[in-house]
């Protein structure tokens, strides 16, 4: 069974086409990086999955489940997490309890212990009584994910989440990461640091102008066509 399934998914914004006639398989345990130059479709491509744009044709399935149309609440309870490039936070509450408030809707009793495990996992146990905006902006990052696993989801959705963090806690970030899917957890990825796809990601899509124009491991698609025409044609 498929954790993810996208089929001909799309959706315009005005005359623009975000997405175009996507199509995805995603395995249980796979983390799939999705890549593309600037304004390829990836972000819009995070929102109809997450539920906050509603596809304009095309069929989304969660684990064989139809959540096509599904509000981003419902699509959250039914197991998929996000991360924003932006983390938001609760700036004026701790770490630990930025970690409870993301559990309200979930496990409550199980809450206390599951934060300072997220805590632990995420080497924030030092600032864990900090106020979320005392913390760095790598640490803002790392909290932001903890966030996503005090609701221990299915799919987790990373938006850029190494971007501008210390290299010490993009570590921490990729370690989690892979632990995370030792257990089973599934990840898609949106990156630009090659680096990082290179290194996590069991398989890559590469979108252009809204569309996939090529999948694959990383060396299959650093040796397609389309994809030095997606990235060095533009200029990107
Ligand atoms: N809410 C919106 N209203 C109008 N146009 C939008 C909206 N969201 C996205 N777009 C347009 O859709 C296209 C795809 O944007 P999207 O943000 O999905 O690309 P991206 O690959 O995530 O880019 P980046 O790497 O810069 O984040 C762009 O042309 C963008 O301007």
């Amino acid at each position: 069974m498929s954790v993810l399934e996208l089929d001909q998914v799309s959706r315009a914004f005005g005359g623009i086409q975000a997405v175009d006639g996507v199509s995805l398989t995603v395995a249980p345990g796979e983390i799939v990086g999705i890549i593309g130059p600037n304004g390829s479709g990836k972000s819009t491509l995070f929102n109809l999955i997450t539920g906050v744009y509603r596809p304009d044709t095309g069929r989304i399935l969660f684990q064989s489940q139809d959540i096509t149309g599904w509000r981003p609440y419902r699509i959250a309870r039914l197991g998929v997490g996000r991360t924003f490039q932006i983390p938001t936070l609760f700036q004026h509450l701790t770490a630990y309890e930025n970690l409870l408030a993301a559990a309200v809707e979930g496990d409550w009793r199980g809450a206390p212990r599951r934060a300072d495990e997220v805590l632990h996992l995420l080497t924030l146990d030092h600032v864990r009584d900090e106020r979320a905006d005392n913390l760095s902006g790598g640490q803002q990052k790392l909290l932001e994910l903890g966030r996503v696993l005090m609701r221990d989801p299915r799919l987790i959705l990373l938006d850029e989440v190494t971007a501008g963090v210390h290299p010490r806690l993009r570590e921490v970030i990729l370690s989690a990461v892979r632990e995370l899917r030792d257990a089973g957890t599934t990840f898609l990825v949106i990156e630009h640091d090659m680096e990082l796809v290179r290194t996590i990601c069991d398989r890559i899509v590469v979108m252009d102008f809204g569309q996939v124009v090529a999948t694959g491991t990383f060396d299959e698609i650093a040796a397609d066509p389309h994809v030095m025409e997606a990235y060095l044609g533009r200029g990107v």
